[in-house]
């Protein structure tokens, strides 16, 4: 089975993310050789319950070493069933980023890939994130490489940016007549700033609630400019990228909103996540021609509209052209899994900032362990 992922035919790759929102697990079929996209397969989601979620929350911000076990079992139970008897020749398996200190101690994704290679009887790759960071990267964003396989496959001839909305914002621009990825001129990739979290944080304090649902209570409020003004401060938005961030890095900007009515505070942290898509688009060479979103975020109106208003291209979901934003970030990591396999790069300079283009990744093998 390796032979042939090895040797540049396509393959059909089962890719797994379990994302900072600690929602549940994405899982999709994508057939590639590495290179091209050919086709889309099934996908799957298994949620996870609120007991799970609560061992996963409770596991934020640990490292290796750290007594783990039991969100371990929830992030490998979960994944075993989501990826059971879906097929595939190999699989690319991200586990739950747990913390990510790319310049401290490096970045931490939970989950063992052997483990998960016996279990399913297929090939893993898993922790694509170490080497780059090992070798001055950022280790993230990583869907970049997959991204500039995605515009081509739509047919794009001209810049496009793909941005992801979840509980970071993360944003690719992409020139998809440079052939290759990894080539100079290809790629810009960054995380933008907070996206969904902060609204997530704000809404479980005041309302109980998970998430701000169709964008209902930013809708009712009017955003408070002083507080958008005083965020749009952060040394993050000037730095130039390549730049990543842990998923509470922004966590202090719900002080900023806290002395607002509830439906203002959403308004504004509403505000703050589009305004640094924009901040991040001024880093960009040039305007895209269109900004396609993915990631929950995508579904959220009032996000979406601060985003259109704020920008002079047009502003779609992926669905317009086809891509499914529920499942691109597990089809990217099936994607990346066959370019790890084929020794092919996963990042380079413009999307990490690592020194060189790497290939991240471990490939674990059923009946090594
Ligand atoms: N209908 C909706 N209305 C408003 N917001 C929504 C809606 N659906 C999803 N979201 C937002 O999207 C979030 C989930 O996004 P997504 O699944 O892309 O995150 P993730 O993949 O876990 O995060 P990351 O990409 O940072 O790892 C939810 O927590 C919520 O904030
Ligand atoms: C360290 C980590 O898990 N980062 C995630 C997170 O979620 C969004 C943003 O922050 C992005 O940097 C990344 O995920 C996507 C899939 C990526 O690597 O492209």
């Amino acid at each position: 089975m390796l032979k042939a992922v090895g040797d540049g035919a396509r393959v059909w790759a089962l890719g797994a993310m379990s994302g900072t929102s600690l929602d549940g697990v994405d899982a999709a079929l994508v057939e590639t050789d590495g290179q091209d996209i050919f086709a889309f397969g099934e996908t799957r989601y298994r949620a996870y319950s609120a007991a799970e979620q609560k061992v996963l929350a409770a596991a934020l911000g640990r490292w290796p070493g750290d007594d783990l076990a039991d969100a371990e079992a929830v992030v490998m139970g979960a994944h075993i069933e989501a990826l059971s008897g879906m097929g595939g020749a190999l699989v690319g398996f991200h586990g739950q980023t747990l913390a990510h200190e790319p310049g401290g101690r490096g970045t931490h994704q939970l989950g063992d890939g052997a483990a998960l290679a016996e279990a399913l009887g297929l090939p893993v790759v898993w922790d694509f994130r170490s080497a780059d960071v090992r070798l001055g990267g950022q280790g993230a964003p990583l869907a970049p490489f997959f991204h500039h396989a995605c515009a081509r496959h739509i047919g794009a001839d001209a810049p496009v940016a793909f941005l992801n909305l979840g509980g970071v914002g993360n944003l690719t621009w992409v020139d998809p007549s440079v052939r290759r990825p990894e080539e100079p001129g290809a790629l810009i990739a960054f995380d933008t700033g907070p996206a969904n979290a902060p609204i997530n944080d704000l809404m479980m304090a005041r309302r109980g609630l998970p998430y701000d649902e169709g964008g209902r209570l930013a809708r009712s409020g009017t955003v408070a400019d002083g507080a958008l003004e005083l965020f749009l401060e952060e040394a993050y938005f000037l730095k130039m990228p390549p730049k990543s961030l842990d998923r509470d890095a922004f966590a202090d900007m719900i002080d900023l909103v806290e002395e607002l009515p509830d439906a203002d505070a959403a308004a504004t942290l509403t505000a703050m996540s589009a305004a640094a898509v924009l901040r991040g688009i001024e880093h960009c060479p040039a305007q895209p021609a269109r900004l396609l979103v993915t990631g929950g975020g995508r579904h959220n109106p009032v996000m979406m509209d601060m985003l259109r208003a704020a920008l002079d291209c047009e502003v779609a979901p992926v669905e317009d052209v086809g891509l499914d934003g529920d499942m691109l970030e597990a089809q990217a990591f099936g994607y990346l899994a066959v370019r790890v396999a084929r020794g092919l790069p996963t990042s380079c300079a413009s999307t990490t900032g690592v020194r060189a283009a790497v290939s991240g990744g471990t490939l674990s093998r059923p009946g090594e362990g």
